[in-house]
Order: C-alpha cells, then sequence, then structure tokens
C-alpha cells in the first residue's frame, strides 16, 4: 500500500528545514519529495495524512531502556513500555536484561522478542547479561544468546566488578562481532550511598557516591577494550572524569562509544529539591560541572547518543523515601520535549544536533539500518509539534512508572504521530 506524508518539515541533507512529501511503500521509505513537486500519480489511491508544516523526524532509537519484563510487571510490561516509547516517538528501543529472571538464556531472550512482536509497537531489541544472573561470577552463554537475538552483553544495573571477568566477556564478544555495553560502577566506592558526592549530600547527612566509582570502571575498560579491540560502549556518562577518559581513548583510536541521559543533561544535585525519590537515579544527579562536561562532551562527539534509560518503579516503591527506594525514572514521554526546550529553543544547540544524536548516531553506533529518512529505509518516523506547549502530567503517561523529576515542567515539542514501518502506531 502507498502512503505519503505531505507538507512535512524535514531536516534535508544541508541540515536545513524544508519541506517535503514523503512517499511509503510497503513499510519502507520509497521517495523523499520536494515540497512543491506534484505528489505522485497513484497519489489518489494512496493514504494521505497532511503534517501540515509540522516536523516529521526518523523515529528516535533508544539503546538503554528498561522494559521490565519478564517479573517485575507491576512496574512496566514490554506492552505498556513500548506504548510509552511510541508515544514518546521512540520506534526502536534496546531493552536491558535486569528482569527476572535476568535475560541470561536464549529462552528470555526469545520470551521477550514475543512479546514484543505481538505488543506490535516499537521494534525491541534485547540485550543479553554478561554474567548469570548478573551476579559477576560465571559468564552467560554468548553464543546461545547471540543466536536467539540478543544484540550486546552488559550487566547493566550493575557493574561487572572483576576485572579478569570483564576482559574475558570482551575477548568472547569481539570474537562474534558482539558489542560490551557497560554498567560502570565500581561497588566498593559506593556503598550504599543514594545521590552523589557533594553539596545535596552533605546537607542531608547522606552518604555519597562518588565520581570515581563510576569513572574507575570506564578507565579500567577502556583499558581492556584496547587490549581486546572489542567495541565497548559505556552507559549513562554522568561524571566529567568518565567524559575526560572517552575523549582521550578515542583520540587514539580505541574502540569506544558513550551515551548520555536527559536527565543528567539538564539536572544536577543542585535542583533535588528535597528527599524525593523521583530524583533518585543511578548514575546520581552530578554537580553542575559534571552536566556542563556532559553537555561538552556531546558537543564534541566524545559522546555518540542520547538514551533515557527509561526506568519505570512502582508508586509504593519510589514512596520508601531517598535512602531506600530504587534507583530510576522514566524517560521515554519527556525525552524530546525536555531536550527540545531546554537546549533547542533556548540556541544552544541545533535541532539537527538534538535529532541525530536520537536517530542516526545510534543508528550508526549499533548498525541499525533506521534513524534516517531516505529511500530505501524503514518507515520508522516520528511526527512532532514543536508550538506545542504543555506541562508534564505524569497521570497521562503511557508507561506505568510515575516516577519522574519533571511533573509540571512546561515543555514545548510534543510528538504528535509516529509510524513503525509505515504502521501508525501512535496519535
Ligand atoms: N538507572 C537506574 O537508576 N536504574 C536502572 C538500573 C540502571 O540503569 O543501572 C533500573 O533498572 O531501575
Ligand atoms: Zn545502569
Ligand atoms: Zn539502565
Amino acid at each position: 500500500m502507498l502512503q505519503i506524508i505531505k507538507n512535512a518539515k524535514v531536516i534535508n541533507e544541508e541540515g536545513q528545514l524544508q519541506l517535503q512529501h514523503i512517499v511509503i511503500e510497503n513499510g519502507q521509505i520509497q521517495a523523499m519529495m520536494n515540497g512543491d513537486q506534484e505528489l505522485p500519480q497513484q497519489g489518489e489511491q494512496a493514504e494521505i495524512v497532511d503534517a501540515a508544516g509540522r516536523l516529521v523526524a526518523p523515529g528516535f532509537i533508544d539503546m538503554h531502556v528498561h522494559l521490565r519484563e519478564p517479573g517485575f510487571e507491576h512496574k512496566e510490561t514490554i506492552e505498556s513500555g513500548s506504548r510509552s516509547a511510541v508515544k514518546g516517538g521512540f520506534t526502536t528501543i534496546a531493552c536491558m536484561p535486569n528482569t527476572k529472571p535476568v535475560t541470561d538464556t536464549a529462552e528470555t531472550v526469545s520470551l521477550i522478542l514475543e512479546k514484543a512482536k505481538q505488543a506490535g509497537l516499537a521494534k525491541v531489541l534485547p540485550y543479553a547479561a554478561i554474567t548469570v544472573n548478573e551476579l559477576g561470577r560465571e559468564l552467560t552463554d554468548f553464543e546461545a544468546l547471540k543466536e536467539a537475538g540478543a544484540i550486546g552483553f552488559t550487566d547493566d544495573g550493575v557493574g561487572v566488578q572483576n576485572a579478569q571477568m570483564m576482559k574475558n566477556a570482551m575477548k568472547k564478544a569481539v570474537s562474534l562481532g558482539m558489542p560490551v555495553i557497560a554498567h560502570c560502577e565500581d561497588d566498593s566506592l559506593v556503598k550504599g550511598a543514594c545521590v552523589t558526592e557533594g553539596a545535596f549530600a552533605e546537607r542531608h547527612g547522606l552518604k555519597g557516591i562518588p565520581n570515581e566509582s563510576e569513572a574507575i570502571h570506564v578507565g579500567r575498560d577502556i583499558l581492556l577494550a584496547e587490549a581486546t579491540g572489542v567495541h565497548y560502549h559505556v552507559c549513562h556518562v554522568s561524571t566529567e572524569q568518565s567524559v575526560r577518559l572517552i575523549r582521550q581513548a578515542k583520540a587514539i583510536g580505541i574502540k569506544v562509544t558513550a551515551e548520555v541521559c536527559p536527565h543528567h543533561l539538564v539536572l544536577s544535585d543542585e535542583d533535588i529539591p528535597g528527599l524525593d525519590a523521583n530524583w533518585k537515579m543511578n548514575p546520581p544527579l552530578r554537580s553542575p560541572r559534571d552536566v556542563q562536561a556532559c553537555i561538552e562532551g556531546l558537543l564534541d562527539g566524545t559522546i555518540d547518543m542520547i538514551v533515557t534509560d527509561h526506568a519505570p518503579h512502582s508508586e509504593e516503591e519510589k514512596a520508601k523515601g531517598m535512602e531506600l527506594a530504587p534507583f530510576g525514572i522514566v524517560g521515554f514521554e519527556t525525552a524530546f520535549p525536555l531536550l527540545y526546550t531546554k537546549f533547542v529553543e533556548t540556541g544552544q544547540w541545533t535541532l539537527e544536533f538534538l535529532i541525530q544524536r536520537m536517530t542516526s548516531d545510534p543508528a550508526r553506533v549499533f548498525g541499525l539500518n533506521s534513524g534516517v529518512l531516505k529511500p530505501g529505509a524503514p518507515a520508522d518516523i516520528t511526527m512532532i509539534d514543536l508550538d506545542l506547549e504543555q506541562a508534564v502530567d505524569p497521570a497521562a503517561f503511557a508507561t506505568k512508572g510515575r516516577n519522574t523529576p519533571f511533573t509540571g515542567w512546561k515543555l514545548k515539542g510534543w510528538p504528535v504521530m509516529t509510524w513503525v514501518d509505515g504502521e501508525l502506531k501512535y496519535s
């Protein structure tokens, strides 16, 4: 079937906004036509959506999310999580293996893929665990996990504490042409802390999570990546020191890539209003200096992409307070409006810069065929109303999670329609 999204404002190859018509056939982009060209003859039988000059971008790609299924369906399911994703303009999401059971067997990878297919919303790419049960003691069966459809290995939620274990994982991964994705956290430097070391922790008499707990793993793993030649990807970078280490490693050609979350670009520990666990996530909100370093790292290409680390938890769990509640905040439905409002509307970033970090860059790093609007690409598309301004209202979220620090924030740039392989999944 032929579909046309006409009068779409797209970012063209020169990085300029241009009015175009997007012609879609059988789930793929067939042509990108200039807005002043006549629509194709078959246009009469085509299903036509008039974008009326709204921004139309490649569907966003989020390489770090928690869908909680199997095992934590009270927090989220693959269905509710992928519904939240498409509502946020995301068409491809890569889910973390800290489920119950941990995604450490081919059966669980297959189960996730099956549930994602049933949900029929976003494309779901599962990661598998590096170690059995994410306990750091024994490697999982990388071949079987790859065979079942895992796209990379990570123990997200915890760091791999043992350097030899990490090195063995990297050797195995590189032999299979697979990446290792690391949650960087040295447990010996954390010990029961819930917020970053610094002003907020001191004021509230809390133990702090020091920057080195993250950066020590980044440094260690960069050396191991150099030794093994693996593609090493750093999760949720939050510190100045990590940015520096990654920058240096990239400069000498080590195969390292990195991601950063919207909250680490927009919030510091100075913004935390009090002992409210909606401001608790791992890594924690750091100092304004770290925030600045993450922004600079993204700007100079040290950090490759933006991910949400969408991490839903139930209201009861989050009500346990700053010290006892689990780490994590939801992210799909606020990511684009938040970054658009904070960085593009204020003139600090171009729209193109923001969109590339959420589309073509993750696609490039992980070898996906999406993330671009060009003939032959899957019709994974998001339409955004850049003028629509509304307050963040967790009660209206599609995710089961209500855990966000952005409640009430007035933001512009809300996704209004999302297509996956040409099928409308949100409007
Ligand atoms: N980011 C978080 O604060 N929490 C994540 C775990 C993780 O990403 O490390 C979770 O699973 O809840
Ligand atoms: Zn993590
Ligand atoms: Zn995570």
